[in-house]
């Protein structure tokens, strides 16, 4: 196993040939993983059965970009928090805001929250979700730097740092999973609804919360239908759950595919679902390529590892071959959903946000919501 320090060093020298490369860590996880290309190719995902890390944009008509499994560098290191950041207290504290230069863009999104409402209410859509970004200068633009406190900042996020000459340098620290498997067993979530963490997360939830996370997971559930054993399919309650000075709605769903091969006509399905696009899916997403300011590029896109293969020992248990263990290879799929996400470029962050609307949102309210959500990133990009 390489040490830290050493594996940093590696990486600028990669980051200065400007090869593709993605650092990151697993929501509750010790070690880092990372994948750096060997060579200076592109590749891009054409019927998911690629094994390796892939990073696809919010749009599914644009490219997927990938780093093959065969075409990199592996790497697994275990890189402990040091300054003691990750405190809630910390989140709640760090709260800023310069209302001043963002008087325009409130406008701006609150016109966007508003059309989109007034469709909603014309029976045009039932949900959609709006987003915007926003440029912050940054004090210190070492993309590792601000990796770094990003993994000692928000331990159960998915934190990563991806570079490719094809997308250019993202950073983020998701709270959201589109979808993990293994052989023919997966895992989903249906995440939405927001507010602003306070030291509390035995909160209560507005009605119009609660419908808007419903949506979410009444189309998860539909998603399944053709493509999964649809009676080994679990639903959770919805519960509170945290991701840094924020609270969620959330539902874990689980299940089994009808088979191993269905992954790739499951997440074709699945995303984007309506927790970043809307329902009906291609109305809002319609909607939303239409009307939105900004180009999402891979915000609200999907990332992570792809058809990994992971070797398990088991212990055979037949009378003869007592105790005898084998290694079984199986194939893992980890996909996060791209949200809390920056795009780092020439010495600025683009931070991009949004939230969802329904036929109760209130445009005021959305906007703060992204000033909210925006904290996520700008927490360690303050000096
Ligand atoms: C769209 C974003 O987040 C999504 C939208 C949410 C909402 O509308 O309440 C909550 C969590 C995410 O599923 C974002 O962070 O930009």
């Amino acid at each position: 196993m390489i040490k830290a320090a050493d594996f940093y060093q590696k990486l600028k020298s990669h980051l200065k040939e400007q090869s593709p490369f993605v650092v990151y860590r697993k929501p509750g996880e010790n070690m880092v993983k990372a994948m750096l290309q060997k060579d200076s190719g592109s590749f891009r995902v054409k019927d998911m059965k690629e094994s390796g890390f892939v990073f696809a944009a919010f749009n599914p008509e644009n490219p997927s970009w990938f780093i093959p499994d065969d075409h990199s560098e592996t790497y697994e290191f275990e890189d402990i928090s040091t300054d003691g950041i990750d405190s809630d207290l910390y989140e709640y504290l760090s709260w800023e805001t310069d209302f001043e230069y963002m008087e325009e863009d409130q406008k701006v999104h609150e016109n966007l929250v508003q059309k989109g409402i007034d469709h909603i209410k014309a029976g045009d859509f039932k949900k959609v979700v709006l987003a915007r970004s926003e440029r912050v200068q940054v004090h210190d633009p070492d993309p590792i730097r601000i990796f770094k406190k990003l993994l000692n900042k928000y331990s159960q996020a998915f934190v990563y740092i991806w570079f490719h000459p094809e997308t250019g340098c993202w950073l983020g620290a998701t709270p959201e999973t589109l979808l993990k498997s293994e052989r023919n067993r997966f895992k989903s979530m249906a995440l939405a609804g927001t507010q602003l963490f306070k030291g509390e997360t035995n909160v209560e939830w507005e009605k119009k919360e609660v419908e808007e996370q419903l949506i979410v997971t009444d189309y998860i559930l539909e998603s399944l239908n053709s493509i999964t054993d649809i009676n080994s399919v679990e639903v959770s309650a919805p519960y509170t759950a945290k991701a840094g000075n924020l609270l969620h709605i959330r539902t874990d769903i689980t299940g089994r595919l009808a088979s191993a091969e269905k992954l790739g006509e499951l997440i074709k399905a699945l995303h984007p679902t309506p927790a970043v696009c809307g329902l009906p899916k291609q109305k809002a997403l319609q909607f939303i390529l239409e009307n939105e300011k900004i180009s999402r590029e891979f915000y609200s896109g999907y990332l992570g590892e792809l058809n990994m293969k992971t070797e398990t020992k088991r212990n055979s248990n037949t009378s003869n071959q007592e105790n005898q263990q084998f290694a079984a290879i199986s194939k893992k799929t980890e996909l996060y959903v791209n949200l809390r996400c920056m795009k780092l470029k020439e010495g600025n962050a683009r931070i991009f946000i949004g939230g969802g609307i329904t036929k109760d949102s209130n445009a005021a309210d959305e906007w703060m919501e992204t000033v909210n959500k925006s904290q996520t990133m700008k927490a360690v990009l303050v000096k």
